[in-house]
């Protein structure tokens, strides 16, 4: 894996650019950075831990998927954010957006609850053959429980005892989850208590389905862990993860860039924008600095998937405000390709014959990154060899890495969402919980206001 930062320099893009010199300049602060990082690594930051942990439980898992390929033909996997985002990505990037079709075991995803989607699809599935993991870390998410309950029922129906269908992926110890796992006897694979969501893609909650659908899980994990030994071994100013958090925090203190947009020239890896998305949105999205000072941190992040989004957003990324940093991710190689022989006789399509798909689109990507850097527009190229479960491994390593460097850098958790607790309470305020019957006072009050409301 290549990173690419020449297109943030001030020598390549004019004045809206940074120079190295101001990069070099800050390899104290990289330094205590990485201190700091690795005095929370057994602790707050264990996620960076998962390479090494999660190699000793490779055959138990690669066993178990392998016993539930031969008695089922679906997996579904459930759960929301954090909870599944990594599921998918490994999914839509490593066997691609497609591979239902080519595969005789399937595996769906339920990461909603869109009543018209989940019926649909649950009705079109053979339950009797069909494995459900449903993967909670705090077992209280309202919409996993909400999937869960449907499932029960539908089980109950049909005569099937869930015992034999289900997978819990939860808290060792804590949460509904784990307690309802006991009742019916259900097996569990754990969450370690200090691996939250948006970090857990290398733990139990992203591998099973992985093995399930003959992803490496081995090469996967070996590949992140060779990453963090080049962390834990490398001068944090030689270190691209280090060096990325450095630049995303001047880009957004010092010019203004508050917008980082993840453009993957691939079709699986848009959802590696999707995992992106959450990773840095609630790892930096923070009102206190960890010193209680207000801040109010944030990047939003933007999924883009090239050449697909050139034909609908990038005129803005190309002539609007100056607030958005592009990092592109792109393979130089596809494993599938497309030669394209020459059928038509006409001029203006036949630079298009004898071509490969990807030659196509590989060139749309070096146009789009050419002509965003003559406009002065920051990109950073994010290049792998191919989609694999290498390149997997060491990118998500990689990006996870960066995002607590990122958090250090500005002094805030980035392991925590407090805010999203909060919206969380008021649904089961909302939806009758007595447990939760405190926050109805203040939504009552939140509720009691002028309206403004149009036909
Ligand atoms: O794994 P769970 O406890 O069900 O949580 C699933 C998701 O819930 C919340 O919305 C959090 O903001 C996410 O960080 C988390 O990944």
């Amino acid at each position: 894996m290549k990173i690419d930062y020449s297109n943030i320099l001030s020598e390549n893009i004019g004045i809206r650019g940074i120079q190295k010199a101001e990069i070099l300049k800050e390899e104290d602060l990289l330094k205590t950075v990485k201190n700091r990082i690795l005095s929370r690594i057994n602790d707050d930051y264990y996620p960076l831990n998962l390479p090494d942990a999660m190699l000793n439980e490779v055959r138990e898992i690669k066993d178990y998927a392998s016993n539930i390929k031969e008695r089922f033909d679906n997996l579904v996997v459930i759960g929301m954010g954090g909870s599944i985002l990594g599921n998918e990505l490994l999914h839509y990037s490593i066997n691609g957006v497609y591979s239902n079709l080519e595969k005789s075991k399937k595996i769906y995803f339920i990461d909603n609850i869109d009543p018209e989607t989940n019926i649909t699809l649950l009705r079109s599935l053979d339950l009797k053959k069909t494995f459900f993991n449903i993967i909670t870390k705090s077992g209280s998410t309202s919409e996993t429980l909400l999937n869960l309950l449907l499932l029960i029922d539908l089980f109950k129906k049909e005569g099937l005892n869930p015992k034999d269908h289900f997978l819990f992926t939860t808290d060792p110890e804590k949460g509904f989850l784990r307690k309802l796992s006991e009742e019916l006897a259900i097996k569990t694979y754990p969450i370690h208590p200090k691996v939250g969501g948006r970090y857990s893609v290398l733990s139990h909650v992203g591998l099973f389905s992985a093995a399930f659908e003959d992803v490496n899980i081995e090469k996967l994990l070996l590949s992140a862990k060779k990453r963090k030994e080049k962390f834990l071994s490398k001068k944090p100013i030689e270190d691209s993860a280090m060096v990325f958090a450095l630049i995303q925090y001047k880009f957004f203190r010092e010019k203004g860039v508050n917008i980082n947009v993840l453009f993957s020239y691939s079709d699986g890896l848009e959802y590696l924008g999707k995992f992106y998305e959450q990773l840095l949105a609630e790892s930096i999205g923070k009102k206190f600095t960890r010193d209680g000072q207000e801040i109010h941190s944030g990047i939003t992040p933007v999924v883009a998937r090239g050449p697909y989004h050139q034909h609908s957003t990038l005129q803005l990324f190309m002539e609007g405000p100056y607030d958005k940093l592009i990092i592109f991710v792109a393979p130089n190689k596809f494993r599938k390709d497309i030669e394209i022989k020459k059928s038509l006789e006409h001029d203006e399509i036949n630079f298009l014959s004898g071509k490969y798909y990807s030659e196509l689109l590989l060139n749309e990507y070096i146009a789009t990154k050419m002509a965003l850097t003559q406009n002065g527009r920051p990109n950073v190229s994010i290049e792998i060899e191919k989609i694999n479960e290498e390149t997997l491994g060491e990118l998500i390593y990689f990006l996870e890495l960066e995002v607590l460097a990122l958090g250090e850098i500005l002094n805030i958790n980035p392991i925590d969402q407090p805010s999203v607790e909060i919206g969380k309470k008021f649904t089961h305020a909302l939806m009758g919980d007595k447990n939760y019957s405190e926050y109805l006072k203040t939504l009552e009050k939140l509720g009691n206001v002028d309206k403004l409301i149009l036909d």
